[in-house]
């Protein structure tokens, strides 16, 4: 299908087979990106690597991110393994809070906040006090909504330079806040550095790292990796964690909670495997396939990075069509996770299916037929999913150990409003409410 946006022409993406065409096939020529107008905010967009063209300074990126943060042997090491069950146990701690106050959880800001300190501590080994996660709340989320908000300033780009929605203001005051925060890290730990000699002492967070680049010179051979990199990286990465994995633990208890079956199953399975122990790990996650399946089929049906835009780096042929250089070719994951050909009864919640699939073809990137690709796949899958795949299954899995949940009364009588608001990350439009009771 074609769409024409203003002066944009964009193919999309729809089927699985289309989409095997565009990450698979083509896809080394079709990895390019055009920064949508707000990121051109501050000069965000020069330095990040959502939307850098697949070039050495993109390619630097992701290794550092790879090696340093996001692989699975980082996320397993003595440094980032208390780090992420920590996180677990402070959700935990929040949600008992409100249960034993007995107010509603707001399921997606609690994950969010946990997240956020995660990937604080992560980054810089400092927790966030109450007034900073307030803030930070609020930046990284309305720096993300207006990320892909229909912009005029995109559809025309003769108008760009008149900002006329003021979409690129309002992103630049949002990002502008985030770099302050990230600013005062990094200078608090440059002040530092010559005391600890470089930071080569004792465990290396991000910023050490980063930092260590930085001074020896290295990054990719040429790359320079100067302090505007570093903000824009460390900013990108604090972006991509916060709303995505917490979207997702809140679309997959409002699914559950609508599905009391399935929710009933989960929770017998965490009962039986875990007994009394109190969170799940990522070991554990092996011997929980309801959970597996559950978690799968909210990704497969509430995508939360729903549309991925690519540019084509120069003239090739899709199904038959030339696809003309500079064009956008967005994959529409949503709309290939609801294929009826490849999903019966596609709009419903049935976890049982990922439990009838291979488990070739059941894997977040293993999928042959490109039906189920959450993550995306090809050159530019995304860097996080080893961190986001086991957060997921450690918050959620953990939260439904530890409660029995329920819809506040209202909700349960009007229904839950699963509208979808779409911004970088399509997130429930009505935040999800609910009721806990602890039980262990
Ligand atoms: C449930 C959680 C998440 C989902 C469903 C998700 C999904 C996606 C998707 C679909 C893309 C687009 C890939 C493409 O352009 O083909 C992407 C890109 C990206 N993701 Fe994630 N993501 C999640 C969490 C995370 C986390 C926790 C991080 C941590 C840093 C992260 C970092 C990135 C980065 C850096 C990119 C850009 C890659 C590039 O353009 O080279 N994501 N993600």
């Amino acid at each position: 299908m074609t769409v024409r946006l203003g002066t944009l022409v964009a193919v999309v993406a729809s089927s699985p087979s289309t989409a095997r065409e565009v990450l698979q096939t083509h896809n080394g020529s079709l990895t390019g990106r055009s920064p949508p107008d707000a990121w051109l905010a501050l000069g965000h967009a020069a330095n990040s690597v959502f939307v850098l063209p697949p070039g050495r300074m993109w390619r630097a990126l992701r290794r550092i991110g790879t090696e340093h943060l996001l692989s699975a042997r980082q996320l397993d090491s003595t440094r980032l393994r208390p780090v992420l069950r920590d996180a677990v146990l402070d959700l935990v701690r929040r949600v008992s809070g409100m249960a034993a106050a007995g107010r509603p959880v707001e399921v997606g800001r609690a994950a969010f906040a946990a997240m956020m300190d995660l990937q604080w501590r992560a980054m810089f080994s400092a927790g966030l006090d109450d007034a900073a996660a307030r803030a930070l709340h609020d930046a990284a989320r309305e720096a993300v909504a207006l990320s892909l908000k229909p912009n005029v300033s995109d559809f025309f780009p003769a108008l760009a330079a008149a900002d006329l929605q003021g979409v690129r203001r309002r992103f630049a005051r949002r990002v502008a806040m985030v770099y302050q925060m990230i600013d005062e890290q990094i200078e608090r730990r440059m002040r530092k550095r010559p005391e600890t000699g470089g930071g080569s002492s004792g465990e290396k967070d991000l910023l050490d790292v980063v930092l260590d680049i930085s001074e020896q010179g290295k990054g990719d051979g040429v790359v320079i990796v100067n302090r505007e990199v570093i903000r824009t990286f460390l900013t990108d990465i604090f972006l991509a964690t916060v709303d995505t994995i917490s979207s997702t633990i809140e679309w997959g208890m409002a699914e559950l909670l609508q599905h009391p079956d399935a929710m009933s199953k989960v929770q017998e399975e965490l009962r039986s495997v875990l007994g009394s122990k109190a969170l799940v790990e990522h070991p554990d996650v092996d011997r929980l396939p309801y959970l597996r399946a559950a978690i799968r089929e909210t990704l497969r049906l509430h995508p939360v990075v729903p549309l991925v835009p690519n540019e084509a780096e120069e003239t090739v042929e899709i199904q038959g069509h030339a696809v003309p250089k500079g064009c956008t070719v967005l994959v529409n994951l949503w709309a290939v996770h609801r294929d009826a050909a490849a999903w019966p009864e596609p709009d419903w919640f049935m976890p049982e299916r990922f439990l009838r699939r291979r488990p070739e073809e059941a894997g977040f990137l293993g999928t042959t037929e490109f039906e189920f690709i959450p993550f995306s796949a090809g050159r530019r899958v995304c860097l996080g999913l080893p961190l986001a795949t086991r957060m997921v299954h450690a918050m959620l899995g953990s939260l439904l150990h530890h409660f029995e949940w329920a819809l506040p009364g209202e909700v349960k009588e009007n229904g839950v409003d699963m509208a979808e608001s779409l911004g970088l990350t399509m997130i429930m439009a009505t935040p999800l409410q609910a009721i806990a009771k602890s039980v262990r």
